[in-house]
């Protein structure tokens, strides 16, 4: 292998051990950018894929290389490993020079450990095709299976493996679009690509006629359902997928967010699709509005386990520790929203989570502590009925619509207060 074609492999490997080892995502943004440095756009674009692909199949290459270790290596070593077993078998990558490249990625040391365990795994029999899908994270896997039973977590972890679609949000003529774009058109009004390659080239990105967004992302401000000229606050907002949506639909838009940089992510966004909201930079468990709003969008910071299909490295960097404090601000954001809203205003709570603590429960825990407020039990276009959770909202799950590529997992409700 070049020197050229090692290097982004030599940097998904650093990337992978900053999330197997720092438990970081691979996203964390200084973290990626520091890693990543000093590479052309397309090398760090190949890097980040070849991360995200093998750690996504990091559990099927470690049944293979189990019975050749005596020991778990070094992260840096392992994960080289991983990524040589992904490429080989789901690449088709030729195995001397995926083995060549993970034996000059790790340090001299290990270069006659990795050159011998990958060509013993090589002269093996077992069928990587014939192994079981990659399996969730332990942590997560549990509390899944406690919640929706071991089939359903079996079809999420078919879902999980495979690489997602691209899915977009049109301005307007989706129909016409998904034409030009050569896309299909989901039942919910997104478009859907199957094998999209680099987003920014694709006619209507530069001219700001649609953003990414996934279908399952989509329907919380489709519950929501703004109206041309109400005042709207997107509660949580950046990086902005939801805030266009709400402002495309004529509303007046609050975007308020913690996050300074995600908030300068928000407005290169708006200004890519030319649309402008009241944009605010603060603690919502510390701000307060001049005056009520007519619907609120509330999309929770949460663990995020509803993207698994589109982040693997996330089932690698967290452990559910930080549900410890999700869920109480969840409630909290919950609770003040609330007190924001006019007399018959809506309330969309949403988190993109597999966790009913973070979803269901937080729903129910809400009504006890609010006795007057209702859940409404309309559907946006598009949603198959089978998908409403049984105490209220919608549960979407990434193994739901199988055969047209599957959906984020999430969580999203419309509460009413009363007139
Ligand atoms: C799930 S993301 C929002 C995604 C966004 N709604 C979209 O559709 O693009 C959650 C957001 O909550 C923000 N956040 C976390 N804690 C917050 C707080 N106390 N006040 C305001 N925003 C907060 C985070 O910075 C993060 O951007």
């Amino acid at each position: 292998m070049t020197q050229a074609g090692l290097e982004p492999r030599r940097r998904a490997v650093a990337l992978m051990t900053q999330v197997t080892e720092d438990h970081l995502p691979l996203h964390t943004p200084h973290r990626l950018d520091e890693v990543l440095q000093g590479l052309p756009p397309e090398d760090r674009a190949r890097a980040l894929r070849l991360a995200t692909e093998a750690l996504r199949w990091a559990n099927r290459s470690d049944r293979l290389l189990g019975p050749h270790l005596r020991m778990k290596p070094e992260d840096p070593v392992l994960n080289a490993m991983r990524l040589a077993l992904y490429e080989i078998n789901v690449t088709g990558a030729p195995s001397h020079a995926a083995v060549n490249a993970a034996v000059s990625i790790v340090k001299k040391s290990k270069a006659g450990l990795v050159n011998a365990v990958l060509r013993n795994v090589g002269r093996t029999e077992t069928d990587w095709n014939a192994l079981p899908p990659p399996m969730t994270a332990k942590w997560l896997r549990k509390r899944l299976i406690a919640r929706y039973k071991k089939d359903a977590v079996a079809a999420m972890e078919i879902a999980h493996a495979q690489t997602p679609p691209l899915d977009i949000t049109v301005k307007s003529d989706p129909a016409g679009w998904a034409e030009k774009l050569g896309a299909s058109l989901l039942p919910t009004g997104n478009l859907r690509l199957a094998n999209a390659g680099q987003v920014s080239v694709l006619e209507g990105f530069d001219a700001g006629e649609w953003w990414v967004q996934d279908a399952g992302a989509s329907l919380p401000a489709l519950l929501l359902d703004a109206k041309p000229g109400e005042r709207v606050l997107d509660l949580c907002a950046a990086p902005g997928g939801k805030t266009m949506q709400l402002i495309n639909a004529g509303a007046d838009v609050t975007a308020l967010d913690i996050s300074d940089n995600r908030v300068v992510r928000l407005r290169e966004n708006l200004a890519r699709v030319d649309m402008t909201a009241h944009l605010v930079v603060a603690d919502a468990l510390e701000w307060t509005p001049e005056t009520a709003f007519e619907a609120i969008l509330l999309d929770a910071p949460c663990t995020a386990t509803g993207t698994l299909r589109r982040h693997p490295d996330l089932g690698f960097a967290k452990d559910g520790t930080e549900l410890e404090t999700l869920l109480p601000l969840q409630a909290a954001l919950i609770d003040r929203a609330l007190t924001w809203l006019k007399p018959g205003g809506r309330l969309v709570y949403c988190t993109c989570s597999l966790l009913p603590e973070e979803g269901e429960a937080q729903l129910e825990s809400a009504l006890k502590r609010h006795p007057d407020i209702t859940v409404s039990d309309t559907l946006p276009t598009g949603v198959d009925p089978a998908w409403k959770a049984p105490g209220g909202g919608l549960r979407l799950r990434p193994d739901f619509w199988p055969d047209q590529g599957g959906i984020d997992g999430f969580f999203t409700a419309l509460l009413r207060k009363p007139a």
